[in-house]
């Protein structure tokens, strides 16, 4: 099942990847960025290219990913604009910055208020904040949150939705609302608590044996693909990507099968998708006394599938 890290493990994974791999900054900022213009351009294809898309940087990597994210959204057809309200002097966000403006990206002095964003923006990218945040804000961004909010408009958070505790999800008083999220290396714990459409993971640079060592258990990409989580999971097997990792947890024994010489068996995950796959247009769902049954699906499902 895939691993929810904590703030600390995310943090220490983050160093391991610069120290022992020799990652540069620069190198995992691209690909996590790219991966959220790719997952951006999946999720709302056609009908935003072209429309104003509004990337807002925080003062930290988070914020990186933001920028780049914006370059590759220029390169795919979409027209974005940033809004980096506390920019800092070192080097990698300077070169960042410059590479935007080359692309004419326009740089906002101040965030439109809430009604102009409604009015004209078709999404919001929230890259103010990702896994080094710790509550509660601090009162010169508490407004851009607020606007966001506010305004209406579809948000897609990168790594973490902005203002959320890393691990224990959004304050008391809602937070944001994010419509896509995209949690890069692996989902923090926080991630539990997303209630958006699409869940996507991107920044595929883990080594195996990093992967290994912190027990990520991370689904496979496939072939080329940047992204997991399709957003048609949920529709094939009526549950979530978390759901179906804690059924397939629990029966995972007993369907697994033998590998031979002559033929590998079918994998667990294969066969629960299947069965799945077969069952789900029979499925229904009733929130009686806050349980759901399914009708000819043999697996009870955990109490957290209340949550879809
Ligand atoms: N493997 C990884 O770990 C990778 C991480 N990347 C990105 O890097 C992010 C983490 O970057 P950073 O560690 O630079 O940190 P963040 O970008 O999460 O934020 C750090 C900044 O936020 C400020 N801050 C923290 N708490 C605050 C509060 N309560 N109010 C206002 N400001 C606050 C800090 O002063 C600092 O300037 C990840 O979430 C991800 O987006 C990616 O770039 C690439 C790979
Ligand atoms: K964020």
């Amino acid at each position: 099942m895939v691993k929810f890290l904590g703030q600390k493990e995310a943090m220490n994974i983050d160093i391991e990847l610069f120290n022992e791999y020799k990652f540069s900054v620069d190198q995992l900022m691209e690909l996590a960025g790219l991966s959220c213009a790719v997952t951006i351009a999946k999720c709302y294809p056609s009908d935003l290219k072209g429309d104003n898309v509004l990337v807002i940087c925080g003062p930290g990597n988070n914020g990186g990913d933001g920028l780049v994210c914006a370059r590759h959204l220029k390169l795919f057809g979409y027209c974005p604009s940033i809004y980096y309200p506390k920019r800092t002097e070192k080097p990698i966000y300077q070169n960042l910055t410059t590479q935007c403006q080359a692309m004419s990206i326009p740089f906002l002095e101040d965030i439109p208020n809430a009604e102009a964003l409604s009015k004209n923006c078709s999404l919001i990218v929230d890259a103010l904040f990702g896994f080094s945040f710790r509550p509660p804000m601090r009162p010169e961004f508490v407004s851009v949150v607020d606007t966001i909010k506010k305004s209406g408009v579809p948000l897609c958070s990168v790594d973490i939705p902005s203002g959320w505790d890393v691990e224990d999800g959004p304050p008391e008083c809602g937070g944001l609302e994010p419509d896509l999220l995209i949690s890069l290396t692996a989902p923090k714990k926080c991630a539990e608590k997303f209630r958006g459409r699409f869940h996507y993971l991107g920044g595929r640079f883990v080594p195996p044996a990093l992967e290994k060592k912190y027990g990520l258990e991370l689904p496979k990409y496939p072939g080329a693909f940047h992204l997991l989580y399709d957003e048609k999971f949920f529709n094939y097997t009526r549950m979530s990507v978390k759901s179906f990792d804690q059924l397939l947890q629990l029966i995972r024994e007993e369907i697994e099968g033998t590998d031979t010489n002559f033929r590998q068996s079918i994998r667990p995950e294969e066969k629960l998708m299947v069965t799945l796959r077969w069952n789900a247009p029979f499925v229904e769902r009733s929130k009686n006394m806050g349980c759901i049954q399914y009708r000819r699906l043999r697996f009870f499902p955990t109490t957290d599938m209340t949550e879809q």
